[in-house]
C-alpha cells in the first residue's frame, strides 16, 4: 500500500510537472508571436482572428481531457467507450433471438435516440456549427468589449462623465444572452425545451410498449427485459459520450491548426530574409527620402496622405506644421515604421525602409507620440521603458528626468521614483475615498496609486524619450506635439534640451530631429519647416520652399501644400 501510494504521488508530480511545462512553453510562444504583431498585423482582421483562436487552445491548454490538447487519456476514453459500444451491441444481439426483436430492438433505439436528434431539427443546423455563426462571434466580441469596459479603471471617469453605465450593462445582457441562447423567442424556447425535456420522458415510455410485447413471449423473463432496457440506454449514453469526445477532438485539432499557423505568421513590416539589410549609420544621423509617399488608413476611402516628397539630410531639424486632421502624426508614424506606406518610396540612408529590420529600426529612433502611454506602474518603470537596458539604473532614469525637467515632480512624489502612478485619473479624483486599498507600493500614502496633471504626465514621456535618445546608436528623434501641455517656459527648455541631445559636446549635430508642432515659435527652432495645408484626407502634398509661396521666408523651410506646383 505504502509503496503503491508512493508511486501514485510521484506519478501524479510527474504529470504536473509535464503539463504545466508544456502549458508554459505553449503560453510562452503565444505570448511572444503576439507581442512581435506589428500595427498593420493586428489592424488586418485575419491575422486578428487567427491568433484569437491560436489563444483559445492556449487557454484551454489544461492537460488531461482539455479543448486543446488529444491527450493518450483521450484517446483511451475514446477506445474504452467504443468497446462499451461494441459489448452493449453484443448483449443486445443475444437477447434478439426473431424478427419480432429485432423491430423492438429498431424501435427501442431510435425512440432513445429521438431526443438527441430532434433539437438539430429545431435549429436547422449542426451542434458543431452552432458553436462558430458570425451572429455568436459578434456577440461574444461585444460582451468581451462591454465588460472590458466596465472593469477597466482607465474608462472610469469617462464612463460616469457620459452616463456610459446603463448602456455597457444593457448592450453586456445583450450580447450575453444572446450567447447563452436566452434571447430566442418564446415559442421556439417552450418547443426546444418540449424536445429535450418532456420528449425525453415521453420516449422512455414509449420504450416500453415494444418490451412489454416482449415480456409476453415466454422466453423473456425480467432479468433479459432489465438487461435489454438497461443495454439500450447504456448504448445511447455512450454513443454520445462518443460524439462529444469525437467533436471536442476535432476543435482540439482545428484550434491547435490555428496555433500553428499563428506560431509560422511573420508581421507585415518583418522584410523577407533575401531583401534584409542590417541598418547602416551614418554617424551624422538619418538621412531620410520621401518620394510620393501615400496612405490610406485601413478601411478609409480616401488617402490621409498623398503623393508626400521630400528630402532631410543626416543632421537636419525639421518642424511640420498644420492645421487638426493634416496627417501629421500619420506621417510620423510612416516615418517611424509603426505604420506602412501604400504607395510612393521612402528611403533611409539611401536604403528602402522595407529592407530593415523593423526591431533593429526602432534601437536608432526615439520618439514621444501625441497619445503617449501611461502606465500604472511605477514612475521608475514609467520612465525606464524608454530603454529597458537602464530601467534599474535610478542614476539613469533620474537624468533622463532631469533632461526633461521632471526632477521636482519625482522628488514630489511621496516614494519618489518607486512612486505608483495614476494612469486612470480615477485614484487621484475626488470621487475615491482613500484607505479602502492595502498593500500597494507606497503605503505610507494613504492613496494606492499618485495622480498626475496632464504637463506632468508629459515630461514622464518625454523623460521616457530621452532614457533612449541621448544613446549613441539613435540616429532619429521624433517629437510629436511634445509640449503641448507646457508653459511657454517649459517648452524653450524642453527644445534647448531636445538640440542638446542631437548634438555633440563639439556642437556637432549627430542626429536628425523632426518634431511636429502649432506653435510657430517652436517651429522657427527647426532647420526646415514643413507645412501641411488643408490635410483632411484629401490632401495632395508638395513640399515646397515658403519663398515660392510667399509665405514668411526662411532660407531652409519648405511648405507641403495640396495640388502640383
Ligand atoms: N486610426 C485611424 N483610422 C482612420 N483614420 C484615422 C485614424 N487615425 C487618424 N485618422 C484620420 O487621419 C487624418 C489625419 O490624422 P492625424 O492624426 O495624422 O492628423 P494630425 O495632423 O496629426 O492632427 P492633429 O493636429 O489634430 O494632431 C484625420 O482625418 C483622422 O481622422
Amino acid at each position: 500500500m505504502l509503496v503503491e501510494s508512493g508511486l501514485d504521488t510521484f506519478a501524479t508530480n510527474n504529470e504536473h510537472i509535464v503539463q504545466s511545462s508544456a502549458r508554459f512553453l505553449i503560453e510562452y510562444r503565444q505570448m511572444e508571436k503576439r507581442l512581435q504583431l506589428d500595427v498593420p498585423s493586428l489592424s488586418d482582421p485575419v491575422t486578428r482572428d487567427l491568433f484569437q483562436e491560436s489563444d483559445l487552445f492556449v487557454r484551454s491548454f489544461n492537460g488531461m481531457t482539455s479543448l486543446g490538447l488529444l491527450s493518450p487519456f483521450d484517446f483511451v476514453s475514446m477506445l474504452t467507450l467504443t468497446s462499451e459500444i461494441i459489448s452493449h451491441l453484443y448483449v443486445i444481439y443475444t437477447l434478439t433471438s426473431d424478427s419480432t426483436h429485432i423491430w423492438i430492438l429498431l424501435f427501442s433505439v431510435a425512440s432513445a435516440f429521438l431526443p438527441f436528434i430532434l433539437p438539430w431539427f429545431h435549429t436547422g443546423r449542426s451542434h458543431l456549427d452552432s458553436l462558430y455563426t458570425p451572429q455568436e462571434a459578434q456577440a461574444a466580441e461585444k460582451q468581451e468589449k462591454m465588460r472590458h469596459l466596465a472593469h477597466n479603471d482607465s474608462h472610469r471617469p469617462e464612463l460616469l462623465l457620459f452616463g456610459l453605465g446603463p448602456w455597457i450593462l444593457e448592450s453586456w445582457a445583450h450580447a450575453r444572452k444572446s450567447l447563452l441562447g436566452l434571447e430566442k423567442p418564446n415559442i421556439f424556447r417552450e418547443t426546444a425545451f418540449l424536445g429535450q425535456v418532456s420528449l425525453n420522458e415521453i420516449m422512455v415510455a414509449v420504450q416500453h410498449i415494444p418490451l412489454v410485447i416482449m415480456m409476453q413471449s415466454s422466453s423473456a423473463t425480467l432479468g433479459s427485459f432489465t438487461l435489454y432496457r438497461t443495454s439500450i440506454q447504456s448504448l445511447v449514453y455512450s454513443i454520445r459520450n462518443l460524439i462529444n469526445m469525437a467533436r471536442l477532438a476535432f476543435q482540439g485539432i482545428f484550434l491547435m491548426g490555428a496555433f500553428c499557423c499563428a506560431m509560422a505568421y511573420e508581421p507585415k513590416l518583418e522584410p523577407k530574409k533575401d531583401i534584409r539589410i542590417p541598418y547602416q549609420p551614418t554617424k551624422r544621423g538619418m538621412k531620410i527620402e520621401a518620394r510620393n509617399l501615400s496612405y490610406t488608413y485601413p478601411g478609409g476611402s480616401e488617402p490621409t496622405l498623398k503623393n508626400i516628397s521630400f528630402k532631410l539630410e543626416a543632421g537636419e531639424s525639421l518642424a511640420i506644421v498644420g492645421c487638426n486632421g493634416s496627417g501629421k502624426s500619420t506621417l510620423a508614424h510612416i516615418l517611424l515604421r509603426i505604420f506602412d506606406f501604400d504607395g510612393g518610396e521612402l528611403l533611409i540612408n539611401n536604403v528602402p525602409i522595407q529592407r530593415y529590420e523593423p526591431f533593429e529600426l526602432h534601437s536608432h529612433m526615439s520618439a514621444v507620440f501625441q497619445t503617449f502611454s501611461k502606465h500604472n506602474g511605477t514612475a521608475k518603470e514609467n520612465i525606464g521603458v524608454g530603454y529597458v537596458g537602464e530601467m534599474d539604473s535610478p542614476s539613469a532614469i533620474k537624468k533622463a528626468a532631469g533632461l526633461a525637467r521632471a526632477t521636482h515632480i519625482i522628488d514630489s512624489m511621496p516614494d519618489g521614483l518607486d512612486t505608483k502612478l495614476d494612469a486612470s485619473g480615477f485614484y487621484s479624483s475626488p470621487c475615491f475615498t482613500p484607505g479602502t486599498f492595502s498593500g500597494f507600493v507606497g503605503e505610507r500614502s494613504s492613496y494606492p496609486y499618485h495622480g498626475l496633471s496632464g504637463g506632468e504626465w508629459q515630461r514622464i514621456a518625454i523623460s521616457r524619450a530621452f532614457m533612449r535618445a541621448k544613446r549613441p546608436e539613435v540616429d532619429l528623434l521624433v517629437f510629436d506635439e511634445p509640449t503641448s501641455a507646457l508653459d511657454a517656459h517649459a517648452q524653450n527648455d524642453i527644445f534647448d534640451t531636445i538640440d542638446d541631445v542631437s548634438r555633440l559636446p563639439s556642437g556637432e549635430r549627430v542626429k536628425t530631429v523632426i518634431w511636429i508642432t502649432h506653435r510657430l515659435t517652436t517651429a522657427r527652432r527647426a532647420d526646415k519647416i514643413a507645412m501641411i495645408e488643408n490635410g483632411v484626407r484629401d490632401s495632395f502634398f508638395i513640399l515646397k520652399r515658403f519663398a515660392c509661396h510667399n509665405r514668411p521666408s526662411h532660407p531652409h523651410s519648405f511648405y507641403i501644400h495640396p495640388g502640383s506646383c
